[in-house]
């Protein structure tokens, strides 16, 4: 929600750009810290949601770890300070020069996605005389009942290792002597807002857990991903999500051995509703069954419509007036560049300013240069001096 005096802050700055409420962002990080703390799990927070550093520094005050997929993202969250004891690095295509940094930084664990992936950590690991601490990435073949695209825990996905590779894993790690296996892992799949997938996953970890169990192995710790999902339709009404519930689930239905230690890696429902891409109306122009409300942003600075057909719900921030219908759409050469269709506005004009909601994770990370467009700005809450 934007009060009257940031409106006119934000009016005054060069559109497009990102505006983030550092205020909610504390809120969630305080409400999921608690909410963990009943149980003791551990969060490391998925930077590729939004790797901003503004926002990292605030998630790593809070004591959680990072979640990276990438060198670069270990280097990112290093940068601002979280500690390499920390970070887990999962990613089915890790190369041999992200894997060295990453032994060098002394990471928590890696969370590995194929066998030969192990095989090669290995012998880099041999190679710098130091033992990495692996998690076996799983695919559990849980449909996680969201968008086909953010999918990651069934069977035809390329993420995770196979159950029909296990005995093939456990031979290999009586082998090599340059890996500890200390965890099990897994992430169904993002924007996951039915709970009942949680249990399912729940379930399905304890019987993978039993696998190993009767192979006489225990791990350390049950990395349980992330995926929650966050309500793009009311960023209002709920902007955080239910995190007792969705945390109970796991408390109720995974079966722990002693000592073992529950793992979360969170990224969209930490940072997702903190933040509104803003931009101006460009032109409004009439169609055959539409009036066309075209903005200075596009799918250049928010790919997620064109990408996932996802909804954001959009605002007119400058107007009262009654409403009409109007194709929100940017000025990308592409027709997939449409941030909504027939979205009931205030009256539109050109100039008004628009903030398109809950655009806080995987908004400004996954944007481009494509048209070569000028990359845009962030402005955060607690910088505004009105
Ligand atoms: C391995 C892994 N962990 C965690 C996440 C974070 O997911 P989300 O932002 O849905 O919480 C992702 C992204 O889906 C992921 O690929
Ligand atoms: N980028 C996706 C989520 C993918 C999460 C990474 N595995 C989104 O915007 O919803």
């Amino acid at each position: 929600m934007i009060n009257s005096s940031t409106y006119k802050y934000l009016n005054a700055q060069e559109t497009p750009f990102y505006y983030y409420d550092m205020d909610l962002l504390k809120t969630s990080l305080a409400t999921i810290k608690e909410e963990a703390a009943r149980y003791n799990y551990h969060i490391h927070y998925a930077i590729k949601a939004n790797a901003n550093p503004k926002i990292l520094s605030l998630i790593q005050a809070y004591g959680f770890g990072a979640d990276c997929v990438s060198g670069n993202e270990i280097k990112r969250s290093i940068d601002n300070k979280f500690p390499s004891n920390q970070i887990v690095y999962a990613g089915v295509g890790k190369s041999d020069k992200e894997i060295e940094m990453a032994l060098e930084a002394n990471i928590f664990c890696f969370n590995c996605e194929s066998i030969p992936e192990i095989e090669v950590i290995n012998e880099i690991a041999k190679s710098k005389n130091k033992v990495a601490k692996i998690a076996l990435r799983i695919n559990p073949n849980v449909n996680a009942n969201t968008h086909h695209y953010i999918t990651t825990g069934i069977a035809e996905n390329k993420f995770g290792i196979n159950p029909w590779e296990f005995d093939q894993i456990l031979e290999l790690l009586t082998e090599l002597d340059n890996i500890q296996l200390v965890g099990l892992h897994f992430h169904i799949g993002s924007q996951i807002v039915d709970l009942s997938v949680f249990k399912s996953l729940c379930l399905r970890i304890n019987e993978i857990q039993n696998w190993f169990l009767e192979h006489q192995i225990i791990v350390d710790h049950i990395n349980v991903g992330g995926g929650f999902g966050i309500n793009y339709h009311k960023p209002d009404e709920e902007p955080i999500p239910d995190f007792r519930n969705y945390f109970a689930i796991f408390n109720e239905f995974l079966n722990l051995k002693a000592k073992q230690q529950v793992h979360f890696e969170l990224g969209r429902s930490i940072v997702g509703q903190c933040g509104s891409l803003i931009s101006r109306v460009l032109y409004v122009k009439n169609g055959i069954n539409t009036n066309f409300a075209i903005l200075d942003a596009g799918m250049t600075e928010l790919l997620r419509p064109a990408l996932y057909q996802a909804f954001h719900k959009i605002e007119n921030l400058s107007s009262t007036d009654e409403h009409e219908n109007y194709d929100v759409v940017g000025p990308i050469c592409e027709s997939s560049d449409c941030f909504g269709k027939a979205v009931s506005l205030p009256k539109t004009k050109r100039n008004d300013l628009i903030a398109i909601r809950s655009a806080g994770a995987y908004g400004e990370v996954m944007a481009s240069n494509y048209n070569l467009r000028q990359t845009a700005k962030s402005f955060f809450s607690d910088d505004i001096q009105i």
